[in-house]
């Protein structure tokens, strides 16, 4: 592999290792057999359409053969995560034997983004801040940016106090070698007592407070304004400033050279930017502000790497930035590493992670795969990049729209200047980019609500590589949504920007596969299509139970040797399922409530994704990008702290699941009784099989419908409506299969 490996005498310590996952032999074996076994399967169906007799056996035989075509896909696409997936190691110790001492370590501008001080309380966009700001790295190489979207005072004001704290902070982690640097997590945690935790703990809490209480007032009063400084900042909050129509708003925070902490060693830059905004421009949402990011920190400290990070994604470990240098400062594999990223993880998932936000396939399993091919994707958060690839590809440099901006380009005049700051307000204007290549061939890109995936495939697609970084102490730690409604909307927002993605001129199927090579172009068509699964789910859910309540059977009989195929074809995608979650670190029943969801998204955020990007793409209707909330109340985290499912809301989005499950449960109990009335049950035992399945996975669903009585539980509204729709499409059901 490409790193620094083995070590005779004169050859220097390695920077990193990788090595190739053992069972990958196995698994290359495992997907011959099985794609053998899926030739047979269209085989089969091709039969059984040839000898349907009837309309509607002939249209039953249609849509299982369209399920299982969607499915066999899916499959296919997924096996490039099992060719080559490898293991990586990394040596930050070794750093300054091989490379250089610390001083001449590359500068990092971090990028933090948030955007709604309601939504992502500032409290936790600054422990987010501090943790970055006391990473184990030279203080004056890092320089962090905060994107607020929200153009909110309140963000600002949790910021001017965040600077004065950090020069506490800061060297108080130094001295007493704190792992946690985020406070927050610091001090909820068991740390040694002594007078001067004690007295930074409450210097803290007395910020928290502070932040809090004018979060409840929801402005900055008189009274809070320290300084001329200040007030000066906070008069850009005129009568007119709304967060949809505002000026720029620059303000530096803290300045290298020029801040001490209270050991008189320097501070890092912080810098408060909200781009202008107005209601007659589009801002591309992330993507904008990123951009907008990249431009004032080109012109203020223009450092080669950048770190992008969500608003609730914390350092966990302050090594981190050291970590990805071991392959950013590699020079055997500089020329076209485009960037570092680590995984997303998440704190406070409940018990058995009922959602399966922890999405270990996503953020662990899949990039490993990734990883052993071009890379894994970008995922928004978490991720070191060089700053060059924001300008075209490694041989092919695209010229920014001034030469200020160019990565190359050298800033000489401090931050607070004049000119520089004059520039840094030009280039965050909303017109700024008309007329220019962002957001298409320059910096994050436009066009998906997924902005994350669509940059990471571009820049693939450009040529450059990527790395995972995977350590054992998890890199950052974010926020998941522990409400299920919450959980869906992210994943349909996630969905759109997906088929975005996917049905673009850029799509992985065409453009991707031949930029990238086959297994990358597949890799990728496994995620754009993603909410394709939804057809096949959808069928399965309904199709075969509602042929079960007309008595008619559509596997094949217990005896037959076509059911010997779809037992293996079932049971070998859910045990290499199981097994690739199990050797990834998950638990039995973590694996069991991840399958669940998988169902649940084919039947909820999947489905309406998919018919919301077809609305779109018919002009219908437009998708914002909703935010995911990042409070909750008690009662909710309560319930799921229990592991309990929260539905609460009448959304649509549990319509087709509840529907799905009464349809499930009915058609089992009818099969039962018609097995017991002496009916011949080897023709029904594969339908009935499965709606066994999808009822023992539905448990939650049932119990949310009759036996809560708490406020989580099933609206009657949907409960209704559920039933009616079952209702109906037993009705068509019986009507087209009887005639
Ligand atoms: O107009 C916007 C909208 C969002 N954000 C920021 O984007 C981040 C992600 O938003 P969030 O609501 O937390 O979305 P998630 O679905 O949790 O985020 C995942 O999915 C997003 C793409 O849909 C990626 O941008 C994220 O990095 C990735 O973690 C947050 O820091 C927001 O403040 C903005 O800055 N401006
Ligand atoms: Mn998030």
């Amino acid at each position: 592999m490409e790193g620094l490996k083995g070590c005779t005498t004169h050859s220097p310590p390695p920077l990193h290792t990788s090595k190739l996952i053992r069972r990958t032999p196995l698994n290359r074996v495992f997907a011959l057999v099985y794609t053998c076994a899926i030739i047979a399967l269209l085989y089969h169906h091709a039969l059984e359409l040839n000898n349907s007799t009837t309309l509607a056996t002939f249209l039953l035989s249609l849509f299982m053969f369209i399920a299982d075509v969607v499915f066999a896909f899916m499959w296919a696409t997924a096996q490039s995560f099992r060719m080559k997936p490898i293991l990586r190691e990394e040596f930050p110790e070794n750093l300054e034997k091989v490379i250089t001492k610390a001083s001449d370590f590359p500068a990092i501008d971090v990028f933090i983004c948030t955007a709604d001080p309601y939504k992502e309380p500032p409290i936790g966009v600054v422990n987010t801040a501090l943790s970055v700001l006391a990473y184990d790295y030279p203080t004056e190489k890092i320089s962090v940016y905060i994107s607020d979207d929200g153009g909110s005072q309140l963000t600002l004001f949790a910021f001017m106090e965040a600077a004065k704290f950090a020069t506490h902070w800061l060297p108080f982690c130094r001295k007493k070698n704190v792992v946690e640097r985020s406070p927050d997590v610091f001090f909820a945690s068991d740390h040694p007592l002594c007078s001067e935790t004690e007295e930074i703990k409450s210097m803290y809490h007395s910020m928290e407070a502070k932040v809090e209480n004018i979060l409840l007032i929801g402005k900055v009063e008189d009274q809070y304004i320290e300084s001329e400084q200040q007030r000066e900042a906070f008069n850009k909050w005129t009568d007119g400033f709304t967060r949809h129509d505002h000026p720029t708003v620059i303000q530096v925070l803290l300045e290298r050279g020029k801040d001490k902490d209270i050991t008189d060693h320097g501070m890092p830059n912080l810098i408060y930017v909200s781009r202008e905004k107005s209601r007659t421009s589009f801002h591309n949402f992330k993507a904008g502000a990123l951009n907008v990011l990249l431009r004032v920190s080109a012109i203020m400290t223009n450092a080669p790497i950048v770190l992008t990070q969500d608003c609730d994604m914390y350092s966990n470990d302050p090594q981190t930035a050291r970590r990805a240098l071991c392959y950013l400062s590699d020079p055997k594999i500089q020329s076209n590493l485009g960037y570092i990223q680590f995984p997303q993880r998440f704190y406070g998932l409940n018990k058995n992670d009922i959602y399966a936000c922890e999405l270990k396939r996503l953020f662990q399993i899949n990039p490993i795969g990734m990883d052993g091919l071009s890379g894994p994707n970008y995922v928004g958060t978490g991720c070191f990049f060089s700053r060059r690839v924001f300008f075209g590809g490694p041989s092919t440099f695209v010229p920014p729209t001034t030469q200020e901006l160019s990565p190359k380009a050298i800033v000489d005049k401090p931050i607070q200047s004049q000119p520089v700051l004059a520039m840094a307000h030009h280039v965050a204007g909303c017109n700024y980019e008309k007329e220019t290549k962002w957001g298409s061939k320059m910096g994050f890109k436009y066009g998906s609500l997924v902005e994350d995936f669509h940059t990471g495939y571009r820049l693939k697609c450009e040529g450059w590589r990527s790395i995972f970084c995977h350590p054992d102490r998890a890199a950052f730690y974010g926020d998941s949504p522990i409400n299920l409604v919450d959980m869906l909307n992210q994943s349909k927002r996630w969905a759109i920007g997906l088929l975005e993605v996917g049905f673009s001129k850029y799509s992985p199927t065409t453009f991707g596969a031949q930029a990238m090579g086959p297994l990358m172009g597949l890799a990728y068509a496994h995620y754009v299509f993603k909410p394709l699964w939804s057809i096949p789910t959808t069928i399965y859910a309904f199709l075969p139970q509602l042929a079960l309540l007309n008595g008619i059977s559509i596997f094949p009989r217990v005896l037959d040797q076509w059911f010997l195929l779809y037992a293996f074809l079932f049971f070998g995608a859910y045990m290499q399922d199981f097994l690739d979650f199990f050797l990834a670190g998950g638990s039995v029943q973590n694996w069991w409530n991840d399958q669940r969801i998988w169902m649940v998204k084919g039947l909820s955020c999947l489905l309406f994704g998919l018919v919301e990007y077809l609305l779109k793409s018919l002009g219908i209707s437009t998708q914002g990008f909703n935010l995911t909330s990042k409070v909750v109340d008690d009662e909710q985290r309560r319930r799921s702290g229990q592991g309990v499912f929260e539905f609460g809301v009448a959304s649509p989005l549990f319509v087709p699941l509840t529907a799905a499950a009464i349809m499930n449960l009915v058609s089992f109990f009818w099969g039962v009784i018609e097995i017991c009335m002496g009916r011949n049950w080897e023709g029904l035992f594969g339908q009935m099989f499965i709606a066994g399945f999808v009822t023992v996975n539905c448990w939650p669903v049932y119990d949310a419908m009759f036996l809560r009585s708490d406020k989580g539980r099933m609206h009657t509204k949907t409960t209704k409506t559920s039933s009616l729709l079952v209702f109906v499409l037993y009705i068509i059901a019986s009507l087209t299969l009887r005639s």
